[in-house]
């Protein structure tokens, strides 16, 4: 799935240089979809299922999945993460699980809004795994991430193993109070229980991917995003690697998602993601906000 994220995110950079048209479909309000989106999705599942054909996947575009998708040259891109992927210990809990225990909850292309728009940063493919209902492996990989020389990145945490990969958590205590919330998808809710946190700063980004990203490097304190439109393909991976770093993400009222395949995808009671103290934005959000 590491190899998958990254390739993808080289899918999705190479449909933004090539110039051509992104051949956007409009899904409904307010959520586009891109050729990007469809090929990376394409990307991880097919490669996935070829791989491990008991698993449960989730995909969040509607679109068939062809079997000649699966190519390898990514069974060969394999070999050169393993070392990455090996130097995570596997929690004994997890040891037995088998294919068909595990859903794999795929956004192949979080913050597409973004991604139209050329505000690429929030742009992230995210794959989350999840047993008996609970978030507990997840990748957030960063194809437009710039630091230096290093262009692309992937964060990846494995409940009660760590969080791997490229982050960088901000060690200085981080002043006031700043909470991320949605750039694109804002209502007067949204903006409701941002302010019932009584943020010091709010920090507007796109993606779901991105914002727990910033939660995760403690750049910002808390994400809310009290709205019924992210989906268990949003939250499932970001939830993983929170846990993974000691972190929570759970709905606005504080209650925890469950990520067992209904045909129900949709987070209806919003998304909260913090690294401390979580329960006091719950409770400042239950004050102030009763139904999403
Ligand atoms: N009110 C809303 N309507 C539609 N989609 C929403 C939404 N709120 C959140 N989302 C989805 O949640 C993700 C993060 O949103 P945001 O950038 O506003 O934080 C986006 O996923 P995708 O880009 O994968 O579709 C977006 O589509
Ligand atoms: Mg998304």
């Amino acid at each position: 799935s590491l190899t998958l994220a990254k390739r993808a995110g080289q899918i999705i950079k190479d449909v933004q240089t090539s110039g051509t048209s992104l051949d956007i479909v409009d899904k409904g309000h307010n959520d586009p979809q891109t050729k990007a989106d469809r090929a990376s999705q394409q990307l991880i599942i097919s490669n996935l299922t070829k791989h491990f054909p008991q698993l449960t996947i989730r995909g969040e575009e509607n679109i068939p999945i062809e079997k000649s998708a699966a190519t390898s040259d990514i069974d060969e891109l394999i070999g050169s993460n393993l070392n990455e992927v090996l130097q995570a210990k596997c929690p004994n809990e997890f040891q037995d699980l088998q294919e068909k225990d595990l859903v794999v909850w795929v956004d192949p292309l979080d913050g597409t809004r973004e991604f139209t728009e050329g505000r690429l940063e929030g742009v992230t493919v995210l794959i989350g795994f999840a047993t008996k209902g609970n978030a507990i492996g997840g990748i957030i990989h960063q194809p437009f991430y710039v630091n230096g020389n290093e262009f692309g990145r992937s964060v990846w945490g494995l409940v009660h193993s760590g969080v791997y990969g490229k982050c960088q958590m901000n060690s200085t205590p981080l002043p006031g109070r700043i909470v991320a919330g949605s750039l694109s998808h804002r209502s007067k809710t949204v903006v409701d229980a941002v302010n019932a946190c009584q943020p010091t700063e709010v920090l507007q980004a796109g993606g779901c991917g991105y914002k727990a990203l910033l939660v995760l490097e403690r750049r910002v304190h808390a994400y809310v995003h009290a709205s019924r439109g992210c989906s268990l393909w949003d939250t499932c991976a970001p939830e993983a690697v929170l846990k993974a770093a000691g972190g929570m993400l759970t709905d606005v009222f504080g209650k925890g998602i469950s990520y067992l395949p209904t045909d129900d995808t949709s987070v209806k009671t919003g998304v909260l993601a913090t690294m401390e103290n979580h329960e006091w934005y719950a409770q400042q959000i239950r004050e102030k906000i009763t139904m999403l």
